[in-house]
């Protein structure tokens, strides 16, 4: 007991002495609850008044700094950890008053167009993210359309145009939309969490010489104080870096989120950039060759690099500019001068022989996609090739496109071995013996002009001195180092530049399909691509009732533009057609004739002709995914939502439930939100005979079922379900190529018969002059540009179909003396 009471005493009493001799503060009348407020106080007092003692006062800030820092730091770390335990407490208790839902949607549109998705997040599946995404700004890309258009034709100067930084600028009007943008915020929170970061390398330095001086002039009771401080620093010190970390990843994902988007709005919408790109005259380039790649991976690549250079150039230019201030009163002018020199000589050096990283990066990330897409193109047709027994020239050329990839990867880091030798010679070991020469010149003058060698001033100076010069060296190197990474940025950056350059060209309503200009004919624009007035000069007429094509030329688009391959001549033809009823009376004599016109409801054609005469090429045009180059021809179409088109190849999309197969292109949030009901698709299966792959599932569970649904259906099923596409969205015209070429010859009999049932009207492409029977207008191709228009109906058609049947007649009748010539030739063989 006694033992312990004469530690508190002493304990008491150190408490009391303590202050008094750091800080000349006398606590022995104050009671102890008041302690701290009047240290606080006493403190305050110090850094205010001018008239206290110079130790007392630095000490003084020292303490009251490392307190504010550290109470900053506990705050918001106790901030968040309470904030936690609420979040979590009210999602609890708010979990337990919710009923058990089963969510089958995710998404709701608002009335301005916005959208709002929930998505799960953390382990917990209760926990959904809500998410809004807003409606697309057509007017921006309208307006930055502009900036690409006219990139680099605008040079102020010569001298100080540079092309990554005038691309980057325009890139980064994406990444930071506007100043008050959350992405301003977090660079802002940034610069000051490298700032401080700065500062508190500068106070910790101090601190270190400070500590080394208390050790070696055996001032214990400083010494505790000023360890004391360093662990109270380490607080906020190490909350700082985390925090530069994770602003620097917070702001590479949000970059990421809005470049990906600005893509995603001009690739994927109603203009079908995705489609058209591949007319565009740089669709060879890897850029766009590989564009999922670069839509993923160079999307990414190109953020977390952006955001690597800033704090990597960043940090250690706010730490020259902080310990070059602190070093000149310690080094003098001089000193610093020839720190400034060295590093002046050390960067033109270095930039001399920087490699060009660029231009090898941007080679990689292109093998990177070529040996990517190889890939999924195996994936996607593995039967193919299987069927081929392919596995052999598939290996050499998988093998050949990864040879080259690691060629190009082993290119980069072999350029960069003879860089990092000379970056380490001259950074790590150069410079840090010029430090030490930087640091002992103050000692060494001091010394030498007083004669006096205070050997713990001496002592602290050097430690100071040292330890801000080897931060200096080390943010001059970090600031060397960044020369790579900003040659590795500009082959990102031009990279990203490319695709949505492409993108807006592509994307624009005067995309002219890649054409050429013709040097001769217009001597204003050497080259590049011309505009819609001069090339893609056709008319289109929307909400039209029917299909009408009015003297069109047929032409694939290709740099050659109207002068391309013309696969058909001034095409005419008109569904449903116009039926004109002259009144044969008294009027009609007087040739005023009283014509009366009205279009048929329920009206077909079928379109026949060879191979590659430009049969899909028609629906290419009533599509409007090709161009209408000649000047008089016209194009008139319903509306959308009134024309089907259904391809060739049967599509289905990927990972999607059975229902969104027979509904696409709806989604199935719309199906919901429009009130459709399951029965609906129940009825269509069961119209177009496929209601028995609802019996692979518990009721109409099936429905729900995910599968790759192109391999899951046979080739029949799969056409089958393009006309359950059609009964469902119920278009007034739908066109239909080779759609049922692999359905059996009644099924094909009774989905016609379906079709007119419902009175569609519908153009069918094909091969087989039989599906006739099912039309009332027939369209030959000719293959030499011609074309003829039959009328199925017309008295000519009819005698033209009743005169192949006499002939086929004729010629069964001769079938008897056939067969006796041929079994008198087999006997003559026999005895042969
Ligand atoms: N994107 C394109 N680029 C270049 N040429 C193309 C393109 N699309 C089609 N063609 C060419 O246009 C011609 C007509 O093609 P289209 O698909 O219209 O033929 P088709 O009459 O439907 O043939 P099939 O009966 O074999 O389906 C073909 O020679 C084809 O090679």
């Amino acid at each position: 007991m006694a033992e312990t009471s004469i530690t508190r005493q002493r304990l008491g009493h150190l408490l009391l002495k303590f202050p008094y001799e750091c800080l000349g503060l006398d606590l022995s009348g104050v009671a102890r609850g008041k302690y701290i407020r009047v240290v606080l106080e006493h403190l305050w007092r110090l850094i205010r008044n001018p008239n206290s003692a110079l130790n007392h006062r630095k000490r003084a800030q020292v303490i009251l700094i490392t307190l504010a820092f550290s109470a900053t730091t506990a705050a918001s770390g106790l901030g968040y950890v309470v904030y936690g335990l609420i979040s979590r407490l009210r999602a609890d208790s708010f979990n337990k008053r919710k009923p058990i839902m089963r969510r089958t949607r995710s998404q709701v549109m608002l009335d301005n167009g916005a959208r709002v998705m929930y998505v799960p997040y953390e382990e917990n599946v209760n926990n959904k993210k809500r998410i809004l995404i807003r409606p697309k700004n057509d007017d921006m890309y309208e307006h930055d359309k502009f900036l690409f258009k006219y990139f680099g034709k605008n040079k102020v100067s010569q001298v100080f145009y540079s092309k990554f930084i005038s691309q980057l600028s325009i890139i980064y009007r994406i990444l930071v939309p506007k100043f008050t943008d959350r992405n301003s915020f977090l660079i802002t929170f940034q610069i000051f969490f490298l700032i401080m970061r700065t500062w508190l390398s500068l106070f910790v330095a101090r601190l270190d010489g400070q500590i080394v001086k208390d050790i070696i002039s055996g001032k214990g009771k400083k010494f505790l104080v000023d360890l004391l401080c360093w662990f109270l620093i380490a607080f906020p010190a190490s909350y700082t870096n985390s925090a530069i970390k994770f602003l620097q990843r917070k702001l590479s994902l949000n970059f990421r989120i809005n470049l990906t988007r600005y893509i995603h709005d001009m690739y994927l919408d109603k203009r079908l950039a995705f489609y058209k790109l591949t007319f565009d005259s740089q669709a060879s380039s890897s850029v766009i060759a590989n564009i999922d790649n670069s839509i993923t991976s160079d999307v990414t690549k190109f953020c977390d690099a952006i955001c690597s250079v800033f704090a990597n150039i960043a940090k250690p230019v706010i730490d020259l500019i902080f310990f070059s201030v602190y070093l000149r009163d310690n080094l003098g002018t001089i000193g610093i001068g020839g720190i400034f020199v060295n590093y002046f000589i050390t960067g033109y050096i270095l930039k001399r022989w920087t490699p060009p990283l660029g231009m090898l990066v941007s080679k990689r990330s292109a093998a990177e996609g070529d040996y990517y897409n190889y890939h999924l193109n195996l994936i996607n047709n593995t039967e193919e090739i299987a069927f081929y027994h392919g596995t052999k020239v598939e290996r050499t050329k998988v093998n050949a496109l990864y040879d080259y990839l690691m060629d190009q990867m082993l290119l980069v880091d072999r350029v960069k071995i003879n860089y990092n030798i000379l970056e380490d010679y001259v950074l790590k070991y150069t410079w840090s013996a010029l430090g030490y020469i930087f640091a002992s010149i103050p000692i060494v003058v001091t010394t030498i002009t007083t004669g006096v060698n205070n050997e713990e001033v001496n002592m602290r100076e050097f430690i100071v001195n040292k330890r801000l010069m080897l931060s200096l060296a080390d943010a001059g190197s970090r600031l060397m180092h960044s020369f790579k990474d900003i040659a590795q940025l500009t082959g990102y950056t031009n990279r990203i530049f490319t695709l949505l350059a492409v993108l807006h060209r592509v994307h624009s309503a005067d995309f002219n399909y890649g054409a050429i200009v013709d040097e001769d004919k217009d001597s204003k624009i050497t080259s590049g691509p011309l505009t819609n007035t001069e090339t893609v000069r056709g008319t289109v007429q929307r909400s039209f009732n029917g299909i009408r094509l009015e003297n069109i030329d047929v032409i694939i688009p290709s740099k050659h533009g109207k002068e391309g391959t013309k696969l058909i001549n001034k095409l005419r033809f008109q569904i449903p057609p116009v039926i004109t009823l002259d009144n044969t009376n008294s009027d009609s004599q007087l040739n005023i004739s009283q014509k009366l016109m009205f279009q048929s409801p329920g009206s077909s054609m079928l379109i026949l002709g060879p191979n590659g005469c430009g049969k899909t090429s028609i629906q290419r045009i009533v599509a409007e995914i090709w161009p209408i180059y000649n000047k008089n021809g016209l194009l008139s179409v319903p509306g959308a939502s009134e024309l089907f088109c259904i391809p060739q190849k049967p599509y289905f999309i990927q990972g999607g439930t059975f229902r969104e197969q027979i509904i696409y292109p709806m989604s199935a949030d719309t199906f919901f939100d429009l009130g459709h009901r399951d029965k609906e698709l129940v009825h269509v299966l069961g119209e177009v005979k496929l209601d028995y792959l609802l019996k692979r599932g518990k009721g109409w569970q099936y429905l729900d079922a995910v599968a790759e649904w192109k391999d899951v259906l046979s080739g029949g099923e799969r056409q089958r379900m393009n006309f359950a596409r059609i009964m469902f969205h119920k278009p007034r015209f739908a066109v239909l190529d080779e759609a049922t070429n692999a359905i059996s010859g009644d099924m094909e009999d009774y989905l016609f018969n379906l079709l007119k049932r419902y009175r569609f009207n519908f153009i069918t492409i094909s091969q087989r002059p039989s599906l006739i029977k099912y039309h009332d207008l027939a369209l030959e191709i000719g293959g030499d540009e011609s074309w003829r228009l039959q009328d199925l109906g017309t008295d000519e058609a009819i005698t033209s179909i009743e005169k192949e049947i006499e002939t086929l007649e004729d010629k069964l009748e001769n079938v008897n003396t056939w067969e006796e010539e041929r079994s008198a030739l087999t006997k003559k063989l026999a005895h042969i």
